[in-house]
Formats: C-alpha cells, structure tokens, sequence
C-alpha cells in the first residue's frame, strides 16, 4: 500500500468499506491446535484510540490474562508509514515493540507474510514461538481470550464467559445490526465523501441509538441481563461517541450525556468494572482522530472535551424492572 492510500478512506463512490481481515487463525484451548494457548506465547499490539483493539484489551483484562498475554501499545497518531512504536517517554501510554523490536506495525506484517499488501491494523495477535500473526481480526481475538487460556488464568477467572452457549444465538443477531450501523456506523457517516452517503449512514446510527436506548430502558445489559460480548462491543464506540464522533465523525443528531439516560447509565457500569477504567486513554483517543485524519481536521486542533464523566456513579432509573 502506497504511504499516500493511508489517508484515502472512501471509495471512488464516497463509501466507506472496512476491508476483511486477513489472518484468521484461531489460539485454541488444545494443545494438539495448530496454536495451542500457552502462557507468555502470545502477544497483542494494539492502539488505545482504536474501538477494535480496545475490545481486545476490554476482556484481556476481564479474563484476568494480563500475566498470560503481553500488550505494545502504538503511539496514537496513524501517520503516513501507518502506527509506530514510541517509548512512554516520548508519548505517555505508548511501547517500544519489546518483542520484534519494529519500529513500524507494518513490519510485523511483512514478518508473517512478506507479500501481504492490504492495511496494517490494530489489533495484532502475535505467537512469539513460530513468528507471526495468529490474527488479526478483533471479533476472533476476543472469542480466543474469552476461551482458549482458561487453563493460564486465576481460578476467579476461569469459566467466565462473554459467549454464553444459551446467548450466542441472541448475541450473533445483535452484533450483525451493531457492527453494521453503530461500530462500523461512525466510520462510515465520518468517512463519507458524499452527502448521500453520509446521511444514509448518520440516519441508520441513531435509528440504532434508539433502538439500543430501547432495549437498556428494560434491561441492564444488551442481551440476556448478562454481561456479554455484545456490550462491550458496543462499549468502545460509546466511550467515543460524545467526544469524537459527535464532532470529528458528524455523528449529531444527539449525544450520550444529554440525549440517551439509559446508555449513559450502562456505559457507566461497564467503565466501572474492575480494569476496564484503565483500558480507556481520553488523550489517545482524541488525538488519534483530530490529529490523524488531516483531510476531516487540516487544523489537527484537538477539542477539549472528553465526554461525560463515566466514573460517576451509575443511576439506575427508579421503578426499572432490572
Ligand atoms: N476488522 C478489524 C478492523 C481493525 C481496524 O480497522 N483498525 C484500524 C484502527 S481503528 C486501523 O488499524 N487502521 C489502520 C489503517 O487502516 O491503515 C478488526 O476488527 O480487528
């Protein structure tokens, strides 16, 4: 990919079109697997601005593998040569590549398949014994951590499932509608190089903000009043809503804090979970996006607000069923 593409999102028809990942290996709990889980075996890279990678560290660190699954994590500007490394005195929050010693995410890439020539993404699962990627497609990275090392965690860890078997049904169903309109959603609404396209997008997000505003006004969690994949999904883009794309994507026609009582409150709740707090970079995020996408944002001035205080407490309606 030539350094100029970086920053040509949309298609010739002023679509957005997020590209399918190309590794897709699975770590699995077998050590017969073709990547048998181990403990120190596999490393994520990751971008805190990135809502797909942040899913990935969401439930590293609700599954308690924090001992078992080493993290770098790229500065947060995406520049012409893609996502690099910084030392955390250089860029608070950021790492060296302790593990390859790249200075460029691209170079993992081209580690593991010399002829790949499709976009460098965060995240990055990488199996340190053989060398390359195991994947690189978020929604598979999640279903490994959520399973895979059950036998590397703390006994609390063990058994906790993000996947019930009784949900994945309802799970499946609501993600299909989620990815599309609200993950994916922003980024097509903000990307858009036509008005036609833009509108389409931004109407179908907030059909499903409210749609989702629905479904928390009865009950706590998205699917089955249990704390599932779906949420915390759907959780990194709301940490992003307000503060980025309400402004950087064109998301307005509403924001989380003054708009959406019920999502606020479930946003609280999860940031409020043991680890999740420290999963979340305001200063990441923000820069990432204004900074980044120079063609949005030829200023690169940075907003100064961040979003409702999500560690105030979470109120839950009076008179709720849950
Ligand atoms: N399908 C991938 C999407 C990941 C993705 O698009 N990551 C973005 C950051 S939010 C990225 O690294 N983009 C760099 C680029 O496209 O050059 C996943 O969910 O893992």
């Amino acid at each position: 990919m030539s350094a100029g593409s970086i920053t040509k999102w949309a298609s010739e028809d002023g679509r957005f079109r997020r590209q399918a990942s190309a590794f897709r290996s699975f770590v699995e709990a077998s050590p017969d697997a073709e990547f048998p889980a181990a403990a120190g075996r596999y490393h994520l890279y990751v971008s805190y601005a990135c809502p797909w990678a942040h899913r990935t560290l969401i439930v590293r660190k609700l599954k308690g593998l924090e001992g078992v699954v080493g993290v770098s994590v790229v500065h947060y500007l995406l520049g012409p040569e893609g996502w690099a490394f910084a030392s955390p005195s250089e860029v608070p929050g950021a790492t060296l590549d302790d593990v390859n010693g790249t200075r460029l995410l691209r170079e993992l890439y081209l580690k593991a398949d010399p002829g790949y020539a499709a976009r460098f993404t965060v995240p990055v699962l990488w199996d340190k014994e053989r060398g390359t990627i195991v994947s690189n497609e978020s929604s598979e990275i999640i279903r490994m951590f959520n399973s895979a090392f059950d036998a590397f965690v703390e006994p609390e860890f063990r058994g906790i499932t993000f996947y019930p078997d009784d949900l994945k049904a309802q799970i499946d169903e609501v993600n299909a509608w989620v990815y599309d309109t609200v993950n994916n959603g922003v980024y097509k609404s903000g990307f858009a190089t036509t008005q036609a396209a833009y509108e389409e997008s931004c109407r179908a997000l907030f059909e499903s903000l409210g749609r989702i505003e629905g479904i928390l006004a009865s009950s706590e969690f998205l699917v089955g009043d249990r704390l599932t994949e779906a949420d915390l999904r759907l959780f990194t883009t709301i940490v992003r809503f307000d503060p980025v794309y309400h402004g950087h994507f064109k998301c307005n026609l509403g924001q989380i804090a003054t708009d959406y009582p019920n999502i606020l409150r479930w946003a609280r709740e999860i940031y409020q979970l043991p680890g999740v707090a420290e999963t979340v970079n305001m200063e990441h995020i923000k820069r990432h996006y204004y900074m980044s996408h120079t063609q949005i944002n030829p200023t690169r001035v940075v907003p100064l607000g961040a979003g409702p205080d999500l560690a105030h407490p979470a109120v839950k309606p009076a008179g709720r069923p849950y």
